[in-house]
């Protein structure tokens, strides 16, 4: 158990994702962005193809998680890392104890693959990048009482291949594979490691599962310069005032350190959450097949001319994968006995003058604490971290967020501005040759049927599902805005929605005024300080209900193990819906906020424009999207679910999908490109009504807001066999108590 704490750290995946810019890999060790393309194939490329450049990605983060290749060493009190990269290993255990388990390949990696070429690029560039280690790091020489740890900025000096035997299976097995190494060290301009700090005030080891821990006054120094001003760091560590040093690891080949291209990094601090987000690095790309090697100690292979470094006791070997003599001892041009083969102490020996210069422009790219998002925007999705204790959280509730260790408040909480409904232009029709606004995509092999009906200051566009698929419709019912309709009971809705979600400024002013008067008081529940706002007025108060949305624990979910939560803000009203999230509900009744039952007596109204006899909905299920957040393709099919399921759309404009559940498409005899057959445009007032249950049944939806937005989904939930048991055995106890 480390003496002092992390300067930022996680209990899950997640929070570290959403919280820090330069680590959302959910899946995979390292983040990279950026084009991860081919070679381009320009007339010039072709003619050299020795030196034609490729379109690098750059790896930000690097997670040191699970059990180590053979010879990846901690060294130096985690001052030298080397880790393995690039995936295609599994872990083998052969004598069944822990201590001896290992990644074993299944394959061999090659340069070519993309994290690998980016960690290549990255060394080449000496771009400084962020390891994080996790719990589960066999190679941590003490235990981590936390989930995950930044470690902080290091630099991959040396990238080399090495030859992996193989744990033979079958005979059709290779002998060995070939495997990637990365030589990764601290870089001296940020400090010392926060492992190291000297914490003589704590008596026991820092341990936030047994206790709340908050920072030490080393600690809260420490969180003080690695939140940055960058002004400092430049002034201490610019490479205009620092000497090159004259250190036995800085080869002429070695390119300069470049800056990085400022609007990537700011693109990379508050683009879009989205992983797909395309960075494109000023970098000089990585010219192909050439790794980098920067120890002093390397030499040049007479067969292939390329330099590698020393890296074993053993002495010098070409280790470049495509060489004849890859791997060979060159003093005796036999192959090592890979049981004894060692790093040299020389190449695990910190290289740290040279590494002085190692931030580009003498300053790290960005600071590691994320910074906070502006309290005037609605772009909050993103985590917290806790100035406190350094613990990163995802953001669970909108209103006061606090840190899910120590409780305090991460940010300081100030109401958001109040998002106004959009202006609704005209809409067009296509027969007019007009610019159109409904533009619904169908799939020219779904078969489905577009009919248009527009009745008393409504349109609705309904698309009639082929008959093959069973019991399907989806119709969209909105104004008729191009008939002079409004939807101003949307916009109202939208307003008060938002007042429910966040009390306004003089809510907040009043309540702090009254907690500085009650001083020793406890806090109210965010649950009762809020508004009531019959009158769709900016009225907020103190006493009233919030409408609570938070965000909700998944039952289950495809990203390991560990706590996850919904992208999105949600809360129900009515019956409870079962579905993968756990969440409780709140009555839907007298006791209700007025903008739930006014949101209601609007999706009937809508619903019954195309289903008269569409029974009463007994469950409504308000969902708030941040910018940024989506929901992805799920179904509405729990069990007791009535046929019919409306959604009310307030706020931004959002395309809803609907697309074949992959296990249907061989039934239906569609082509797996085929499977989306409808992209739904759906505006501020436009009630979606998803008919049949084999809608369901054969069909996943899924919605992609342009911004912030808000949609309220009504359903008919009736009780289950199940439930209707459950119920009477419940009863039955409690009577017989
Ligand atoms: O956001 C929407 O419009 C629909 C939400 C949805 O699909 C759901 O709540 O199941």
């Amino acid at each position: 158990m480390p003496r002092s704490g992390p300067i930022i750290w996680s209990e899950t995946r997640q929070e570290l994702c959403e919280s820090l810019p330069y680590y959302r890999a959910y899946q995979t060790g390292t983040y990279v962005t950026g084009s991860l393309g081919a070679r381009p194939s320009t007339a010039a490329a072709k003619l050299h193809p020795a030196s034609s450049t490729l379109k690098d990605s750059i790896p930000y983060g690097y997670l040191l998680a699970g059990w180590p290749s053979r010879r990846d060493v901690w060294a130096h009190s985690g001052r030298v890392i080397i880790s393995h990269g690039g995936g295609k290993s599994e872990v083998a255990d052969a004598a069944g104890a822990s201590s001896t388990k290992k990644a074993a390949l299944k394959q061999d990696q090659s340069a070519n693959d993309s994290v690998i070429r980016a960690l290549l690029h990255s060394s080449r560039h000496r771009l400084p990048i962020v390891l994080i280690a996790a719990e589960t790091y066999a190679l941590l020489p003490v235990r981590l009482p936390c989930s995950y740890a930044v470690l902080g900025w290091y630099v991959i000096t040396d990238c080399w291949a090495e030859r992996e035997a193989a744990e033979a299976k079958d005979a059709e097995q290779p002998s060995a594979f070939v495997r990637w190494k990365f030589r990764f060290e601290w870089i001296p301009a940020q400090g010392e490691p926060w492992w190291e700090l000297r914490d003589d005030a704590r008596q026991a080891g820092w341990d936030p599962r047994q206790r709340v821990e908050r920072f030490s006054t080393a600690q809260r120094q420490m969180a003080k310069h690695m939140r940055g001003s960058k002004r400092k760091h430049a002034s201490s560590t610019s490479p205009s005032d620092a000497e090159p040093s004259p250190s036995r690891s800085t080869p002429a080949k070695l390119s300069v350190p470049e800056s990085f291209d400022e609007s990537e990094r700011d693109r990379l601090l508050y683009g879009p959450i989205k992983t797909s987000a395309t960075l494109v690095s000023q970098c000089a790309a990585t010219p192909a097949g050439e790794s980098p090697c920067n120890a002093a100690q390397s030499a040049s292979c007479r067969q292939c001319r390329f330099a590698s470094p020393t890296v074993y006791d053993t002495g010098w070997m070409c280790l470049r994968p495509d060489c004849a003599h890859f791997f060979l001892l060159a003093s005796s041009g036999a192959s090592p006995d890979e049981e004894t083969l060692d790093f040299s102490l020389a190449f695990l020996q910190p290289q740290s003058l040279a590494l002085d210069v190692a931030f580009p422009g003498g300053e790290p790219p960005f600071p590691l604490i994320p910074r906070r998002p502006s309290s005037r925007s609605v772009d909050q999705a993103r985590g917290l971290w806790c100035s406190k204790c350094g613990r990163l959280s995802c953001r669970e509730v909108i209103f006061r967020p606090s840190c899910a260790h120590c409780g305090h408040a991460v940010g300081k909480w100030k109401p958001w501005p109040t998002v106004s409904p959009p202006t609704l232009v005209r809409e067009l029709w296509p027969s007019r040759g007009e610019a159109v606004f409904f533009d619904p995509v169908l799939s020219k092999t779904s078969g489905i049927k577009l009919h248009v009906r527009r009745h008393a200051g409504l349109v609705v566009y309904s698309f009639a599902f082929p008959d093959a698929f069973g019991d399907c419709a989806v119709h969209v019912v909105q104004a008729d805005v191009h008939a002079g309709a409004q939807e101003d009971v949307a916009d109202r809705l939208f307003r008060e929605f938002q007042h429910h979600a966040w009390p306004t400024d003089a809510a907040v002013d009043k309540e702090r005024y009254r907690s500085k008067k009650r001083r020793k008081m406890p806090e109210p529940s965010p649950a009762v300080l809020a508004v009531d706002d019959a009158e769709g007025k900016n009225n907020a108060g103190v006493g009233t209900k919030l409408v609570p949305f938070r965000r909700h624990v998944l039952t289950h979910h495809g990203c390991g193990s560990g706590r996850m939560l919904t992208q999105q803000f949600t809360c129900n009203y009515g019956v409870a819906y079962k579905h993968v999230v756990a969440m409780g509900t709140e009555p839907l009744d007298t006791t209700s906020p007025a903008v739930i039952s006014s949101t209601l007596d609007l999706l009937h109204t809508r619903t019954r424009a195309v289903l008269a006899s569409c029974a009463e909905f007994n469950e409504l299920y308000p969902v708030l999207y941040l910018e940024h957040q989506a929901m992805s393709f799920h179904d509405d099919g729990e069990p007791g679910l009535g046929s019919v399921v409306s959604s009310l759309s307030l706020g931004s404009t959002c395309r809803m999908r609907f697309r074949l559940k992959a296990k249907c498409a061989a039934a239906f005899d569609v082509a797996p490109r085929d499977r989306v057959v409808l992209d739904l445009p759906l505006r501020h007032g436009s009630v979606v009504v998803q008919q049949g249950h084999d809608l369901q049944r054969n069909f996943e939806h899924c919605v992609d807001p342009q911004g912030f937005r808000i949609a309220i989904t009504a359903r008919r939930i009736e009780p289950t066999t199940n439930d209707i048991a459950k119920k009477s055995r419940t009863k039955a106890g409690s009577s017989a108590s």
